[in-house]
């Protein structure tokens, strides 16, 4: 988000088919909450498409990426990283420690999905739990994010966008870029 440290979403792990919704939505999730990029697994493709799709009609910035390694996105990463699981610290006794090494340096954000590997338990800065509770990653994700840049990401800017919402108490009102009218959309 602009004015703070670059904040990656990394999704670990996806299954073809019965993934695609959840993962679409951690990457929706991820650019509508503040984050500065989501890095998607290689088979996720079409989850990549539909995030970067909204994300030129809506606006950004927003990085969309993958890879065929998202082992080697945690390891080489330069920068604390924060592993949401239900076991992990209580995401409130934690969030302060995390805003201050983010300070410097910039943060990485790891949601799973079916199972993630030990290493990654072993290898995260914080594994943070959203409650201890089993739900899932998309809410964990909105709650963290929401947490850790202290509600600030509901009121950010968004640039080149082809259409804007403008928010009203009853209907859908849509401003295209190009004409200032209602595109329906
Ligand atoms: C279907 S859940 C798998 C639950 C898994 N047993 C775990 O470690 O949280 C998929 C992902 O949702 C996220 N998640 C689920 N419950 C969570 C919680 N209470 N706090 C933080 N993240 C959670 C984790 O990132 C997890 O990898």
């Amino acid at each position: 988000m602009q004015g703070s440290q670059e904040v990656v979403v990394l999704r670990y792990g996806h299954r073809p088919g019965r993934d695609d919704r959840m993962t679409t939505h951690v990457g929706l999730t991820a650019r509508a909450l503040g984050a500065d990029r989501v890095v998607l697994p290689d088979n996720a493709t079409q989850a990549a498409e539909t995030v970067a799709d909204i994300t030129d009609r809506f606006g950004g910035p927003f990085e969309i990426e993958q890879t065929d390694s998202q082992a080697a996105v945690v390891r080489n990463w330069d920068g604390p990283v924060a592993h949401l699981t239900m076991y992990g610290l209580p995401i409130q006794d934690v969030e302060g420690e995390i805003r201050v090494a983010v300070d410097t340096d910039p943060l990485l954000v790891v949601v799973g999905g079916e199972k993630v590997p030990f290493e990654l338990y072993e290898h995260a800065d914080w594994n943070v739990g959203v409650t201890n509770q089993p739900h899932s990653e998309v809410a964990g994700l909105a709650v963290f994010l929401d947490r850790f840049f202290e509600g600030r990401e509901l009121s950010q800017e968004w640039s080149d966008a082809d259409r804007t919402v403008v928010p009203k108490a009853t209907g859908k009102k849509v401003v295209s870029s190009d004409d200032s009218g209602d595109d329906g959309a």
